[in-house]
């Protein structure tokens, strides 16, 4: 039976001499939960699997699994197991011998490893191939055996880097799925490094989104979806359009946001004060167009492209100081009235579906 532990980041920092990859980030995660780190290039997501990992070291602050502080403890110690991008498979043994080449590390004699290698090889469906040689594989077999390679060890959490860039995208989706049920029924934590956002939405029970070091938000994927705590959260997630201004008036709760030479929007439930810079976020698919806005809830702008989509139209317009703002539309909404490229057109939206975004670091 595989054990389950919580995991928790206690201020930990990251620097690799002046630069700093990891700010002080603090984080749980809930035991038997699918963890999506997520965010562009560079913004420190593998760092801080690593240090989860015991690969590098923490510069400051604290790793906990479980009840015990692992910070200082080697990789084979902290009851984690990690799976890399390439796999790091060896060519020359067998997958029996690749799956058991921990337990063989860990002094565990040959029948005994053996034996649970083939269970981990079935686990994985990979018993007709248990004699081959990686080479002898494809490489969604491949990344199946080095999953079994990193279970084997009964971890209470499977990190993973990026372990669906190497695969066509056809093998990626199944393999996704793959993922989520083997987490499902192994019912441990896997901490899973992506940047790319769909593939969080599709597995995660908590997103982590990171930018440049820090963490903007960690949420269950509806919430960071629908609620985006950040304009680039919302802009990192997609699917929204930001509107970026300055309040100009405060009112029971309602405020208003001036587009720099452009037009005045209206939101509620903001604290900002003022001549505060405030931003504003709208789902794609919560605009429509031709309809009269009621006033701060919508713009007259100018239709710059119309992209088809199949099920969907995709609209850009320009206007009122915006410089590009997307609107999804239902192909029958669009082909019943359609418009082109140049048209002037009415933008909406409705008042609850406006979103205050908080500034990075509050
Ligand atoms: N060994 C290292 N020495 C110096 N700087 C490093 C080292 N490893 C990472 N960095 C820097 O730390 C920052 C975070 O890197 P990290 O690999 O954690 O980001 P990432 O979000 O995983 O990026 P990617 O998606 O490109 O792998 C980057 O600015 C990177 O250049």
């Amino acid at each position: 039976m595989t054990k389950a532990a919580e995991i928790e980041l206690a201020s930990v920092t990251k620097a690799y001499g002046n630069t700093v990859a990891v700010h002080a980030i603090s984080l749980k995660i809930p035991a038997g939960t699918y963890c999506c780190l997520l965010g562009p290039s560079g913004c420190g997501k593998t760092s801080t699997l690593r240090m989860i990992a015991g690969h590098e070291s923490i510069t400051s602050g604290d790793i906990l699994l479980g009840n015990a502080n692992v910070t200082d403890l080697p990789p084979a110690k902290r009851g984690t197991a990690m799976m890399f991008q390439s796999y790091a498979l060896f060519p020359h043994l067998d997958l029996v011998d690749n799956v058991a080449f921990s337990l063989k590390m860990k002094g565990v004699d040959k029948d005994t490893r053996r034996a649970k290698a083939l269970d981990m090889l079935k686990l994985m469906q990979l018993e007709p191939y248990a004699n081959r040689h990686p080479a002898q594989l494809s490489g969604g077999q491949q990344q199946r055996v080095a999953l079994a390679r990193a279970l084997i060890t009964d971890p209470e959490a499977l990190l993973l880097d990026e372990p669906l860039s190497a695969l066509d995208p056809f093998l990626k989706i199944r393999m996704r799925a793959e993922l989520k049920k083997l987490q499902t029924s192994l019912g441990i934590s896997f901490v899973h490094v992506t940047h790319s956002q769909e593939e969080a939405m599709a597995l995660a029970d908590l997103i982590v989104v990171m930018n440049d070091g820090r963490i903007e938000q960690a949420a269950h994927p509806r919430t960071v979806f629908e609620r985006p705590a950040t304009a680039f959260v919302a802009r990192f997630m997609g699917d929204h359009n930001v509107i970026s201004g300055r309040v100009s008036q405060t009112e029971n709760g309602s405020v208003t946001l001036s587009v720099p030479a452009g037009a005045d929007f209206r939101a509620e439930g903001s604290a900002a004060e003022t001549g505060e810079p405030i931003d504003i976020a709208i789902r794609t698919d919560h605009i429509r167009i031709g309809e009269t806005a009621i006033e701060g809830f919508g713009f007259t702008g100018t239709v710059s492209n119309i992209e088809y989509r199949g099920s969907s139209v995709k609209l850009t317009a320009t206007g009122a100081g915006i410089e590009e703002f997307t609107a999804i539309l239902g192909d029958k909404v669009f082909f019943s009235n359609p418009v082109k490229v140049g048209e002037a057109i009415q933008l909406s939206w409705a008042p609850e579906d406006v979103i205050v975004l908080g500034r990075a670091g509050n």
